[in-house]
């Protein structure tokens, strides 16, 4: 299993359920104790986890749902055929509350009655979640050990999608999105990419792109021996888009240490300031949702996949949102090769949990990279720019060996951390923080450039292009994505001008 790249902050709680499809880099020095599924987040990146609903609801800032909209249902067929399905699988508390219907993104869940914040919307138990357990025995034994939960739930809905009317899971299939609606990134054309290559968004395309060839070839045995289950040809583009399918819909459920995906929940579609969450009732064995604000009849329902920049809900999901609070941009900074005290500065980061990444062929790349969040005040309290960013450009401006011990001194006699406090120097301290705003101005820069570009293209497209092209879809996609990190930036750029002025004392 890669893994993991964003940091994304764990909740806690019991009861947890996970969004996340994000796979750890092998070669990052960062490890993690979770389990398979658990490494999606990383420590989803440091995974989404989701409290338990008592949790939710204690802190329930009640709101009303936004305007209502009419509902365009379905076909009749469809939500029939649904709806009896659900039945005859005994999930009666499934749809009391909701309804299948077309949003403008998609199939959506409607209320069918009027919902109060903190009541449950839903629930299904644990036999209708499908889990890589329900693939054939016949199938996995043919797999090897590290292919992954993604991978084999893509083989589930593959076997399926081939058994089709026959299968026991037809409803709930068809109502899958065909090859060509996911808009995630590992569909972009190379140019289309490109509108991203300063962000950290590319690279793990690149890298998401990859586990997935390598899935594919690891499940070769199980296709090739197994065409009675998934037919005589899976082309890769057909496992790439199951794959997508799943990292856009599973759920990491911690309870049962599983992937699953969730049919009927996984028609909610994701509001970035929605609070309600998918819990899991272990002794009862079912997955609920509560809902955190009062719905009126007919107003779309919807459920919080976590707290997602644009760069995760663009790879795992095909979307991203306008002005989305959970933006973040990855700083990445770097020990150089010229620094004479290159290695003793390695070391001593490497000691005081400071990892640096590793290339694939094992040699340190003497960088890492550091998520950073919109910074609310430039001036206010709160937590500004990550100390461990402020900390590594300390580390990067010593000059001299005396200074480096001095740190690791400071470090053991405080709580361990390096460098966590503004350096004695007054200068040095200023060097430091001068350093580290170089290199946001410098990302601002080019991002800045990637918006131009972006204009460019889409006045070139001009009105040639439909609204809902795929090309349109991801240079809409890619400005958000861009913008989003524009907006981050600016704000860490005006705290950080803030705090280095000579009247301001970092802390
Ligand atoms: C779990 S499914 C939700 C149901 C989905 N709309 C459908 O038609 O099946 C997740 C997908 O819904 C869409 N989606 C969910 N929330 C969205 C939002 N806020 N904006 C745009 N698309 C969204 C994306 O295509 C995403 O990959």
């Amino acid at each position: 299993m890669q893994g993991i790249s964003n940091g994304v902050e764990d909740t806690g709680g019991a009861g947890k359920v996970s969004r996340g499809s994000e796979r750890e880099l092998k070669s990052h020095k960062r490890e993690t104790k979770e389990t398979m599924w658990g490494t999606l987040s990383r420590a989803r990146r440091s995974m989404i986890c989701l409290p338990h609903p008592t949790a939710v609801c204690s802190n329930v800032r009640t709101r009303i749902a936004g305007p209502i909209v009419q509902v365009q249902p379905v076909s009749y067929k469809e939500q029939v055929e649904f709806l009896d399905w659900l039945k005859e699988r005994g999930q009666r508390d499934a749809y009391l509350s909701t309804t299948v219907g077309i949003s403008t993104h998609g199939r959506a869940l409607f209320a069918t009655r009027p919902i109060q914040a903190g009541e449950r919307v839903l629930r299904v138990s644990r036999d209708l979640l499908i889990t890589p357990d329900k693939l054939p025995k016949e199938v996995t034994k043919l797999l090897p050990q590290d292919v992954s939960e993604w991978a084999r739930l893509a083989l589930f809905l593959l076997a399926e999608q081939h058994k089709g009317q026959e299968s026991t899971w037809s409803p709930y299939i068809s109502c899958l999105p065909p090859l060509g609606a996911i808009h995630s990134t590992v569909f972009w054309k190379k140019e289309e990419l490109e509108l991203v290559r300063h962000s950290s968004l590319h690279r793990e395309t690149v890298q998401r792109k990859a586990i997935i060839g390598a899935e594919f070839a690891a499940v070769q045995p199980a296709l090739q021996r197994c065409t009675h289950i998934f037919g005589e040809r899976i082309a890769q583009t057909d496992f790439k888009h199951a794959y997508a399918t799943v990292c856009s819909r599973a759920w990491g459920i911690e309870a049962l240490q599983t992937l699953a995906l969730v049919p009927f929940v996984d028609f909610f579609n994701h509001e970035s300031y929605c609070q309600a969450l998918l819990s899991y009732d272990e002794e009862q064995g079912y997955a609920e949702v509560i809902a955190d604000r009062d719905y009126a009849v007919g107003s779309q329902v919807v459920l919080s996949y976590g707290r997602l920049p644009n760069s995760i809900l663009a790879l795992d999901f095909g979307f991203t949102l306008p002005e989305n609070p959970h933006d973040q941009v990855e700083v990445w900074m770097g020990v150089s090769r010229r620094d004479e005290l290159r290695k003793l500065k390695l070391q001593l980061l490497h000691a005081h949990d400071m990892p640096t990444f590793l290339h694939a062929d094992g040699s340190d790349s003497g960088g890492s990279g550091f998520n950073i969040r919109f910074v609310k005040s430039a001036i206010g309290r709160g937590k500004g720019i990550p100390h461990a960013l402020r900390a590594f450009a300390r580390v990067l401006c010593v000059d001299n060996a005396q200074e480096l011990t001095e740190m690791a001194a400071e470090a053991t006699k405080l709580d361990g951390r390096l460098a966590r406090r503004p350096l004695k120097d007054k200068n040095r301290e200023a060097q430091a923080m001068s350093l580290l705003l170089a290199r946001l101005e410098s990302m601002m820069q080019q991002r800045h450039s990637a918006l131009l570009t972006l204009r460019l293209v889409e006045t070139c497209r001009g009105s040639n292009s439909g609204s809902k092209s795929p090309v349109t879809v991801h240079v809409q996609m890619a400005g958000a994505v861009v913008s989003g990190e524009m907006r981050v930036l600016r704000s860490a750029i005006a705290w950080l001008r803030n705090h280095c002025s000579p009247s301001t004392v970092l802390t």
